[in-house]
Order: C-alpha cells, then sequence, then structure tokens
C-alpha cells in the first residue's frame, strides 16, 4: 500500500506521495490516471516527498534543504517548479514534523526555494526568486481569439496575456496555441490577466499539462511581475492576486526575488490501491 495526503493551495489540488528513500517509479500513465477526476484520487498534480540525498541527479547541497519535491503534473509530465506546490509540501513537512515550522529550504528542479510556515496553521510564504522577464514574446491563440503575450520565467514558462475581464478568456477546455512555435520548446502555461483596482489583478490560467486549474502560484507571480512593469511599479509594491480558487500576495523585494503567500491546506490522508489493477 502507498500512502498518501491529500492537500491544495488555493484550490490548485495535489496528491502528496512520502517517499524517502525515492523508491518509488512515478510512471507518466500511472501519475495520469492517480490525477483522473473520475477513475482515480483526482489532482492537478503530485508531489513525491524525497530525501535530497536520495533524489537521484540532484547535485545541490542536500544539507541545506533535506527534501526534494518532485513535482509531476496531472498528465504525468514533470515540470521544473510548482509555486502553490511548494507551499503545500512545505505544510506537509512542518505537519509531519519533517521540519521545524519556520524557515526552512525546499529542495526542486528549479533550485531550492526558502519557505516560511508559521505553526499557527496560517499562509505559507515562499521565495520564489528573481523572475526573468522579459525573455520573449509571442502571439497567443485561444476560443478563435488571439493577442501579445509577455513571457515571464519562473523557473518555469509563462506567457501573460491581458484583457480587459478574465470572463473574455471564455472556456478554456483546450490548450492555446502560439506562433512562433519555438519561443516555448517545452510548451508554456498561459495566464489572462485583467486589472482589478490599484495593484490588484485577477487571473485565469491553462496550465501545461494539466488543463485549466483554479490557481497556479508560479502563473500567479508571473502575471504579477507582467503588470508591475506596465504600471510601472517599484520593487516593494505589494500586489494581490485573484484566481478562481482563492487569492494571493505577491510582492517583488528590492533584491529582486519574488515572494509569494497563500493559504496552504492538507485535507486528507490514506492508502492507495493499486491504480495500474483499478484504471484496467
Ligand atoms: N500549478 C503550479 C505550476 C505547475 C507546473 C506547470 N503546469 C508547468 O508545467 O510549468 C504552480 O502553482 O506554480
Amino acid at each position: 500500500m502507498i500512502r498518501y495526503t491529500k492537500g491544495h493551495g488555493t484550490q490548485n489540488d495535489f496528491v502528496i506521495l512520502p517517499d524517502p528513500e525515492g523508491a518509488l517509479a512515478l510512471e507518466p500513465a500511472w501519475v495520469a490516471a492517480l490525477c483522473d477526476r473520475r477513475a482515480g484520487l483526482g489532482a492537478d498534480g503530485v508531489l513525491r516527498v524525497v530525501a535530497t540525498a536520495k533524489m537521484p541527479g540532484y547535485e545541490g547541497d542536500a544539507s541545506l534543504a533535506p527534501w526534494f519535491m518532485d513535482y509531476h503534473n496531472g498528465d504525468g509530465s514533470i515540470a521544473e517548479m510548482c509555486g502553490n506546490g511548494v507551499r503545500v509540501f512545505a505544510r506537509y513537512l512542518a505537519d509531519q514534523g519533517l521540519a521545524e515550522p519556520g524557515s526552512f529550504g525546499v529542495a526542486t528542479r528549479g533550485g531550492i526555494k526558502t519557505v516560511r510556515v508559521p505553526a499557527d496553521g496560517g499562509d505559507v510564504t515562499v521565495d520564489m526568486g528573481v523572475p526573468v522577464w522579459p525573455h520573449g514574446a509571442a502571439r497567443i491563440a485561444w476560443n478563435g481569439l488571439e493577442a501579445q503575450s509577455v513571457h515571464v520565467d519562473m523557473g518555469n514558462p509563462h506567457a501573460v496575456v491581458f484583457v480587459d475581464d478574465v470572463a473574455q478568456a471564455g472556456p478554456l477546455t483546450a490548450a492555446p496555441t502560439w506562433e512562433p512555435v519555438a519561443v516555448y520548446p517545452r510548451g508554456v502555461n498561459v495566464e489572462f490577466v485583467a486589472p482589478l483596482g490599484p495593484q490588484h489583478i485577477a487571473m485565469r490560467v491553462y496550465e501545461r499539462g494539466v488543463g485549466e486549474t483554479r490557481s497556479c502560484g508560479t502563473g500567479a507571480c508571473a502575471a504579477m511581475i507582467a503588470a508591475a512593469r506596465r504600471d510601472g511599479s517599484r520593487p516593494g509594491t505589494p500586489y494581490t492576486v485573484d484566481v478562481p480558487g482563492g487569492r494571493l500576495s505577491i510582492v517583488e523585494r528590492e533584491d529582486g526575488c519574488v515572494e509569494m503567500t497563500g493559504p496552504a491546506v492538507l485535507v486528507a490522508d490514506g492508502e492507495l490501491r493499486d491504480f495500474a489493477v483499478a484504471r484496467g
């Protein structure tokens, strides 16, 4: 039996799989079956909890971040970073006694992220590092519409499209396309961003490897950076990003790092049966 915990950050939901020895082989089809909302547990992605020292290919200093967040999208593909995921992962480590509440490092494919987990169960903050902006631009097409995007790299790629109202994005049931194709050789997450007030934006997202989700932490940071550049805001100016699943507070610090704060909730613990059999 494989133990799991289910959690979410602003309704971007994850199955957390503790695997300290790195013994589980997460085949893409198995991950996709687990994340299937009818035949599986259902989730936007999987967070495997592996001791950093046991993570093949990881070359960083495991003493700085003893736990590695092995993130997989709901379709089984692997992404470099997940901003909501790392906050939920940090909550899990503190909840399980694998890390002391307070400030600690989490190893990810996008480098070590420093998180702050309050002991009282309050919102979790993550230092997302320095965004790369602008990193090219593309013409995004979706639902018969087209617009120019701003590319912001948060460790993973984001195309931010400004609209007057996020409802204009329409039903995001199919992946947006882009031209020139070479701008995003590994695919891209597309954020639709509309103003709500001073330093306050709304965002909907079509996530690479998932589809439309209720929130995306790296996407919210990319949206905030694109909006702050467009507004001419100075570092240190806090922004509020409303997503369908809740609210995130984001600030670009004076040192250039982006800090994101929001809820990180654990909702259930359980044991998995054999999904290969259950699905067949
Ligand atoms: N939901 C995540 C982002 C997950 C990865 C993304 N779909 C990608 O493929 O880059 C977040 O909260 O950042």
